[in-house]
C-alpha cells in the first residue's frame, strides 16, 4: 500500500486514523490506521499503514509528534464532487417546484437569472452558494453561472478566494421566446464566451476553470451550438449542457433539429462532445444514445432531486453503468431543492429503489456505489479524475474530515459500529455538523478563516 518511491518535495502534514474512498476495483475501500502524507503542494505523497511509521517517517522525513491523530468516529473521506450546479438560482433554492421543466424555466429561472447584470446582487448569492456547498462538503462544483460574463467571472474569482476547486460556465443562449430580455445575440453570446474564456484564464486560479456552457440546445440556434463546439475543441475546454430531462422537451427538440437522429446526435453534430463534456439527466436517453457517449466519452451528471423535483423522470444509473458511460451526481440547484451532496446521495439511492418497486428484477444500487458516484465517479464525470476523487498518492488532497459523532450533531451512535456502518450513517444522517473540516489541495478551507471573510467582503473590482 505505501509508496516506496523517493519524495520530491517535503512534507506539509500527516494524518492518521481510518480512511475511506473508492477506486476503479472497489466502491469502498477502509483503510483503517492508515498515515497519510500531504506534501508542500497539496498533493497525496503517501499513503501507507499506521505499523510502517518508522519507514515511511524515515523516507519522507517528518516526526511522529507532527501528525494528526483522528478521533475515534472520525474518518477522512474524498471531497464531493457536484458535477452540476446553478449558482445563479441558489436563491431561490427550495421553491417555486410547481411546475415542469419548461413552464419552470420561463415563470422562474429566467426573471431570477436576468438579475445577475447587477454585479453586487451576483457577489451576495454567489458568495452564498459557494460558502455553502463547501460547507457541506463539495470540494469540485461545476458550475452553470448566467450569460453575464462580468457575473461569472466573479464566480470564479469567489471559488478561487474560498479555495474551492470549480469549473465556471457562463451561460450561451441565442434562443428565448418566452423571455425576451434575457438572452444574446449570436455574436454577443460567441465574443462574451471568447472574453470569458480569455479573462478568466488570464487570471491563472490554479483550481477554477472555464467551462463552454450552451444552455440546452432548444436555448441555441444550430449556429451557435457549432460556434462553441469551435471554441470548446481550440480552447481544449470542457463543456457542460443538458440533455434529455423531460418528455416534452425531448419533443421540442426533435421538431427544432428534425435533421438530427436523436438529443444526443444534435450535441454530436455541433462537436460538443467529446471526453471533457459532461450533460445533466439523461432520463430519457436511448441504447443507441448512451452508446454515442460512450464512444466519444461525454459523461451524464445524475441530478435526482431535480428530476423528482420537476416530475421530468427517474435515470437508469444502472443501465448508464452497463454502458460504460461515465457518472457523477449533481444538486441541479435550484430545480433541486438541496445545494448538498449528502441529498443528491439519499435521492439517487431512492430513485434506484422506486425503480426496483416498479421492477423487482431492477438491481438496487448500493449505498457503497453511491459514495463512488459523489467522489470519484463524479472527478471522472469531470475528466479530473488525475487531481481528485480519492486517496491515490500524486492527486491533490481534496478531503473531508468526518465525525460522525460530532457534539450537537444530527446522528445518535448507541453501539460501537465499524467504520463502513459509520460512514453509512453519515451518507444516509449527517449533515454539514459532521463535516468538521474540509481540504481542497491540502489546503484547510472549512471551517473559513478570517482570510476569507475579507476575501468575501473585497469589493467588487
Ligand atoms: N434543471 C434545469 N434544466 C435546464 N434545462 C435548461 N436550463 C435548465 C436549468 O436551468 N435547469
Ligand atoms: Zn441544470
Amino acid at each position: 500500500m505505501a509508496n516506496s518511491n523517493r519524495p520530491t518535495t517535503d512534507i506539509r502534514h500527516v494524518y492518521r486514523g481510518t480512511f475511506v474512498h473508492s477506486t476503479q476495483q472497489a466502491p469502498l475501500q477502509i483503510l483503517e490506521d492508515a498515515l497519510l502524507g500531504v506534501d508542500t503542494e497539496g498533493k497525496i505523497a503517501f499513503i501507507g499503514k499506521g505499523a510502517e511509521l518508522d519507514r515511511l517517517s524515515k523516507t519522507f522525513g517528518f516526526s511522529p509528534p507532527d501528525i494528526t491523530q483522528l478521533e475515534q468516529h472520525e474518518f477522512f473521506m474524498p471531497g464531493m464532487v457536484d458535477t452540476h450546479i446553478h449558482a445563479s438560482q441558489y436563491s431561490y433554492a427550495g421553491t417555486a417546484l410547481d411546475m415542469p421543466l419548461l413552464q419552470w424555466l420561463n415563470t422562474y429561472t429566467f426573471p431570477v437569472e436576468s438579475r445577475f447584470k447587477d454585479l453586487g446582487f451576483a457577489h451576495r448569492v454567489y458568495t452564498q452558494v459557494v460558502k455553502r456547498t463547501l460547507r457541506n462538503g463539495t470540494t469540485t462544483a461545476c458550475y452553470f453561472a448566467t450569460i453575464h460574463t462580468d457575473a461569472s467571472l466573479l464566480l470564479g474569482q469567489i471559488a478561487n478566494d474560498f479555495g474551492q476547486r470549480a469549473l465556471v460556465g457562463k451561460v450561451c443562449m441565442d434562443r428565448n421566446n418566452s423571455v425576451k430580455h434575457y438572452k444574446e445575440t449570436n455574436q454577443e453570446s460567441q465574443e462574451e464566451t471568447c472574453r470569458f474564456i480569455a479573462e478568466l484564464l488570464g487570471k491563472k486560479y490554479p483550481l477554477v476553470k472555464p467551462v463552454v456552457t450552451p444552455r440546452f440546445a432548444p436555448s441555441c440556434t444550430g449556429v451557435l451550438l457549432g460556434q462553441l463546439g469551435e471554441i470548446a475543441k481550440n480552447n481544449n475546454l470542457h463543456i457542460q449542457s443538458h440533455i434529455s430531462e423531460n418528455a416534452e422537451e425531448v419533443k421540442l427538440v426533435n421538431e427544432l433539429f428534425p435533421e438530427s437522429e436523436s438529443y444526443t446526435d444534435v450535441y454530436h453534430k455541433y462537436n460538443l462532445l467529446t471526453d471533457k463534456t459532461v450533460m445533466a439527466h439523461g432520463c430519457y436517453l436511448s441504447d443507441e444514445e448512451l452508446a454515442l457517449f460512450r464512444e466519444t466519452g461525454a459523461s451524464l451528471s445524475h441530478c435526482p432531486n431535480s428530476n423528482i423535483s420537476l416530475c421530468s423522470g427517474v435515470l437508469d444509473v444502472r443501465n448508464v453503468l452497463k454502458h460504460k458511460v461515465k457518472l457523477g451526481l449533481g444538486t441541479d440547484v435550484a430545480g433541486g431543492y438541496s445545494a448538498s451532496m449528502l441529498d443528491a446521495v439519499r435521492r439517487a439511492l431512492d430513485s434506484s429503489k422506486v425503480l426496483t418497486i416498479q421492477d423487482p428484477e431492477h438491481e438496487t444500487l448500493s449505498f457503497e456505489e453511491v459514495f463512488r458516484l459523489a467522489t470519484l465517479g463524479g472527478s471522472q464525470a469531470l475528466s479530473l479524475d488525475d487531481q481528485t476523487g480519492n486517496f491515490e498518492v500524486g492527486k491533490d488532497f481534496d478531503a473531508l474530515r468526518v465525525n460522525v459523532a460530532a457534539p450537537g450533531g444530527p446522528i445518535d451512535l448507541i453501539q460501537c459500529d465499524g467504520p463502513k456502518i459509520l460512514l453509512e450513517k453519515f451518507l444516509n444522517l449527517g449533515d454539514d455538523r459532521n463535516i468538521v473540516e474540509v481540504f481542497v489541495a491540502g489546503r484547510k478551507v472549512v471551517p473559513f478563516t478570517d482570510l476569507h471573510q475579507i476575501a468575501a467582503l473585497r469589493v467588487v473590482n
